[in-house]
């Protein structure tokens, strides 16, 4: 196991061209990979450390307690990397832990939330969001679709088995559709147009999901549009990389085999994982 001062001897140093340095991304487990792809997508100069906390998954279950401990330790250990801004792809840390994690650290820090509910609003009255039970539980993404428009309409349903069956690498069987027919038919009853990703786990169930939905039923990914804002951010900063990336660093907490064999059909490459042990780091004290 490779200790996180290890990493304390970077190769690189970004003081002097901090435009240079890379974005931070974290989550759980797989589900920031629908993030990272799209970083690829629309900013393939940056480069990228992706942190997976698969010791610790699902996160959707915890406390906020919980969920503030990982995140400060998270997000400590970006900034020992140098990071120069971090986007949350976990949406449950993003609607527990951002607004308070967001004045402990000097980089700018961006959650999936604001983002995915600002796009559903542009798209549809009768939202549907399907979340993990924490972010179900926040309200996180009802409070801020209804701050945007008051007379859109929203419901939200917790998905407890998706997480797990998506790490389990249990997509297409038979019982997942089960499961998400069961988690849909609320929302299929009250009919909505508008279909919110409230996990980023969910968009890998994209086919088993538009299968039990109507065509005419739009499904947002949140991940698309808090690329777009921190593509925005990066400029405002004057911090968008115009050199080539360097290649991603994969970084878990739990075994870095699973993690890079399940990665690999989302991503189309085998990552090299290596493993970062962070209770070994300093935890802000605030
Ligand atoms: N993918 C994360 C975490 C899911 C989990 O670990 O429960 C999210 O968006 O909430």
């Amino acid at each position: 196991m490779i200790s996180s001062s290890q990493f304390e001897g970077n190769l690189y140093d970004f003081s002097q061209e901090p435009q240079r340095a890379p974005i931070g991304i974290f989550d759980s487990g797989v589900g920031g990979l629908t993030v990272l792809r799209q970083l690829y997508r629309q900013l393939p100069n940056e480069s990228i450390i992706y942190f997976g906390d698969t010791a610790r998954l699902p996160y959707g279950i915890r406390s906020q307690a919980e969920i503030l401990q990982f995140v400060r330790e998270i997000l400590t250990w970006m900034q020992q990397q140098q990071v120069k801004m971090v986007i949350m792809a976990c949406n449950t840390s993003s609607a527990l832990a951002l607004e308070i994690v967001r004045e402990e650290f000097p980089m700018p820090i961006l959650g999936l939330i604001l983002p995915g509910a600002r796009a559903a609003v542009q798209q549809g009255k009768r939202i549907g969001v399907i979340a993990t039970p924490a972010t179900a539980k926040s309200n996180a993404y009802k409070r801020a679709i209804i701050e945007i428009n008051p007379d859109v309409q929203v419901w939200q349903v917790s998905c407890p088995e998706f997480v797990p069956l998506i790490e389990q690498n249990r997509i297409h069987d038979p019982y997942t559709v089960e499961v998400a027919r069961s988690y849909l038919e609320p929302l299929v009853q009250q009919q909505i147009d508008t279909l919110v990703y409230g996990c980023t786990h969910y968009p890998h169930l994209a086919p088993v999901l538009r299968s039990l939905l109507s065509t005419s039923v739009k499904l947002i990914d949140p991940a698309v549009h808090v690329v777009a804002t921190c593509a925005k951010e990066l400029d405002l900063l004057g911090l968008k990389n115009t050199y080539p990336a360097l290649p991603t660093r994969f970084i878990v907490s739990g075994c870095p085999r699973q993690f890079a064999e399940s990665s690999a059909q989302w991503l189309g490459f085998t990552p090299m994982a290596e493993v970062v042990c962070l209770s070994n780091t300093v935890v802000s004290s605030n």
